[in-house]
This record gives structure tokens, sequence and C-alpha cells, in this order.
């Protein structure tokens, strides 16, 4: 029940796991949501001991010795997880002020042949800080925790629209998940110059889950109203829909840009935003919706022949390496040449 007066429609995932009419209802509104603003929040998700316990070791994290955390640098890493600090990552080719740590599933690296695609190479260990031990336990512990909801959401969204509850399953069998834990630092105009926390983006994969401390920041555009700031609302995470799900729905999910804003001097802003997609061995089916749907569909804002469908793998670290110059010239450029 939406309680509160806030910008985005709020959903509460009891009512999709009690079923029956509660969940007719809950998949009413989460097509809705998707389908107009792409940004809802979602309540009842019993995460929030997990959440708090997050954001304390994300601000252990940060609060660590500069040498520490280098001591995890992403730059080490052929596999894209470790520590990246102030403006080391771009969007849109421009430095974000945040720095950030970021993991993945917790796996062995593959042994790759020449002939292998390089992708391969996401695939690996994560990177963790020998004087935090406790930050691996409660965030790989958060990490299982949102793969499960996003799953399920991803099963609620088939069936919003009219679809098997399975439709995607064969693609997240092992779901790529990502997690970055974030700190914004505050800092005056003169500082922040254009207080590009990050800028304004979509996310590549099907679902995304942001959680957000007390600070304000995150941003999305709204067709009519511009940028809008998304609150954080208590016990609520926020989810967006990211370009995998918008471009197999045929536009009718909505992939929407966001960003955040750098906060004002003296104030930090923590979140923890992760990323679900499709296994990267996978093959994204193209829905077709029934006729009532489809014309309420705004189609795709990319071409449906898009390789994403069928390269999952080449497109994720494609947005990586772009993303991450450094670890670019570090582990992939001198293999491709
Ligand atoms: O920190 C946030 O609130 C959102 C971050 C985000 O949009 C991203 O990393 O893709
Ligand atoms: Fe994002």
């Amino acid at each position: 029940m939406n309680t509160h007066s806030t910008v985005l429609p709020v959903l509460d995932v009891r009512d999709l796991r009690a079923g029956g009419e509660q969940k007719h209802a809950f998949l009413t509104q989460l097509a809705e949501a998707a389908r107009t603003v792409g940004f809802f929040y979602v309540t009842g998700h019993e995460l929030c001991r997990l959440q708090q316990q997050v954001l304390h070791k994300t601000k252990q994290f940060f609060a660590l010795p500069a040498a520490q955390k280098q001591a995890v640098a992403m730059v080490n890493s052929p596999h894209f997880r470790g520590y990246t600090q102030l403006q080391g990552e771009l969007t849109q080719g421009k430095p974000d002020r945040r720095e950030q740590f970021d993991l993945m599933q917790e796996q062995a690296a593959v042994h790759l042949d020449p002939s292998d695609p390089q992708w391969w190479q996401l695939v690996g260990p994560n990177q963790w800080p020998q004087s935090l031990p406790g930050l691996k336990p409660v965030a790989l512990a958060y990490q299982d925790a949102l793969t499960e909801l996003t799953v399920d959401l991803l099963g609620a969204f088939a069936e919003s629209l009219e679809q098997p509850a399975d439709v995607f399953g064969e693609t997240v069998q092992k779901p790529y998940t990502h997690m970055k834990l974030i700190r914004y630092p505050g800092a005056s105009d003169q500082e922040a110059g254009e207080r590009q926390g990050v800028g304004a983006h979509k996310d590549p994969g099907y679902l995304t889950i942001v959680t957000q401390d007390q600070q304000s920041g995150l941003e999305v555009l709204m067709d009519e109203r511009g940028w809008v700031t998304v609150p954080p609302l208590e016990g609520a995470v926020v989810v967006n829909i990211g370009e995998l799900l918008e471009l197999a729905s045929d536009g009718y999910l909505r992939a929407t840009y966001h960003r955040v804003v750098t906060p004002a001097a003296g104030i930090d802003r923590y979140s923890v935003a992760f990323f679900m997609a499709a296994q990267l061995d996978s093959e994204v089916p193209l829905l077709q919706l029934p006729d009532h749907l489809k014309v309420k569909a705004l189609g795709p804002s990319a071409d449906p022949e898009n390789p994403l469908f069928y390269q999952v793998g080449e497109n994720v670290l494609k947005g990586r390496l772009r993303s991450h110059p450094d670890v670019a010239a570090a582990h992939y450029i001198k293999r491709a040449s």
C-alpha cells in the first residue's frame, strides 16, 4: 500500500508472494510503473537488517587509509573487481565524482585459450580488504538476497506482460550480478565542477536495485518534469529497468536515464547499486506481446537486432572496458592486439 507521498510508485513485494488477488494487483502496478517511469520503490523485502549491515561496512571500507583501499584496486583485477578511486570511472567519457568497490559472483577464474572469447575473463574471484574481514560475508549475503529478489521480479515482469513466468528462466540460471558499494563525497561548487556524482546513463542489464542511505542525490529523467530527485524512503529499495529488459519487451518496459548529483560540501552520500543481467553465455528472448500491450509499447530505443541479444558477454565486457580504461590497458589491450 502506498502510504507515502513519493515521486515514484511504491510496490510491496509481499503482495507478489501472497498470490491470488494481491499478486494480480501487484502485477498490474508493476507493468504500469515500468511502462511509465521505469523506476519504483519496493518495500516488504525483509532485507532491512542486511541493508544496514552492508551500508555500515561500506562506510567502514571507505574510511580505511588510502593505501589499504589501493591494495585492492580494480586495476589489479582482470575481472573488474575491487576499488576505484574518485574520478577513476567514466560515464559518457567524463569522470564520476565517486569512489567505489565492485564485486560480482565469487568464482574461480576460467583458464582461457587464445581462441576463447575475451569476455570469459569477466569471471573470477573478488578482491577483499584484509583489514575489514567482515565486509565479505555481509556483501556476499546481500548479493545473494538481491539476486533472489531480482529473479523474482523478472518473473513478475514476464507475467505482467502475459508471458510464462519463466520466459527468461534459461538466461538467469546463473544470472550475471554485479554490486557496487559507493561513496559520493560532498563538495563545494568550486571543487565539484558539474557535480557529476555519476553522469546521466541507462543501466545495461535486466534490473538494478539501489539501496540508499539517508542522503538524496539520485535523480530520474521524467518526460514532462525533467530531472526529479528520488529521495531515500525508509525500508525501501529503488528498482529500475535496464536496456536489456527494455529491448526484450519491445520498449514496453522502460530503461530510464538517471544520474547522481554531488552532495553539498561536508555531506557524503553512500549507496549500494546491484545490477542483474542475463548470464554471459545466454541468448535473450524477444517477447511477443499480445496486441493490447503491443499498442502501448514505445518500441525499443535501440535496434532489436542489437547484438545484446545474442552476445551478452561481449556487450558486458565492452561496457566495462569503456568505464574502466585503466583495467582495459592493464589486462585487455595487449591481448587484443
Ligand atoms: O548511487 C546511486 O544512487 C545510483 C548509481 C547508479 O545509477 C549506477 O551506478 O548505475
Ligand atoms: Fe545506474
